[in-house]
């Protein structure tokens, strides 16, 4: 029998429109930018394309870093309480620009780091955020967020990436990424998400 349905909370039309806006066009100016997501293989990022296709960009959020700090900052206190977690002092916010296109996914992980790559790691990730943003009209389909229950089975929830979403949980809850796809092939019609996982020291 299935364990527990992990906590999460769904946050719609999450950013004003011009933060959105600015999100977006800085995404589709980066293209270039944009190279092969790693999982990580005790504590040390690896590009394994049997487990996780997307893209991110590593320099991150540039000139809107400042900004989307701030939303991570003002935003924490009521995430934490969508994903059932206690408001904790954040050590640091690591943030994650990526790109799903065509084919990409993300099989099953939790977000926290175990065994020997966390002996690596000076803090762990204990709150993870999602916000979910594309070009109109919607250039793909699928590429949902399919979170298992406690214990292991089949998904007993399945989250749209809709426009404008902001979605949070625990970052020990078992979830993935289901395929994604993206006829026209081209880099402005994928499924773009911010990741942000906000870390407590160990
Ligand atoms: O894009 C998503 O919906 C989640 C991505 C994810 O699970 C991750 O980057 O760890
Ligand atoms: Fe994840």
């Amino acid at each position: 029998m299935a364990g527990p349905t992990p906590r999460t909370a769904i946050f719609d039309q999450f950013l004003p429109e011009t933060l959105h806006r600015q999100l977006l066009d800085y995404t589709l100016a980066s293209e270039a930018d944009f190279i092969p997501s790693g999982v990580h293989v005790e504590g040390e990022a690896k590009v394994r394309d049997h487990y996780r296709i997307s893209h991110y960009h590593p320099d991150g959020l540039g000139p809107l870093k400042k900004t989307f700090r701030a939303v991570a900052d003002d935003n924490f206190a009521r995430l934490c309480d969508g994903a059932g977690v206690k408001p904790f002092a954040i050590d640091w916010i690591e943030v994650e620009l990526a790109a799903h296109g065509d084919g990409a996914f993300f099989l099953p992980h939790i977000d926290t780091y175990t065994g020997r790559g966390r002996g690596t790691q000076n803090s762990d990730r204990v709150l993870t955020a999602v916000y979910y943003f594309h070009r109109e009209p919607k250039g793909f389909s699928g590429g949902n967020l399919e979170v298992h229950p406690f214990g292991g089975g089949p998904a007993c929830q399945v989250i749209e990436p809709q426009q404008n979403r902001m979605v949070c949980f625990a970052s020990t809850v078992l979830h993935q990424v289901s395929a994604v796809s993206c006829p026209s092939g081209k880099f402005e019609d994928n499924r773009f998400a911010l990741n942000f996982w906000y870390h407590r020291a160990k």
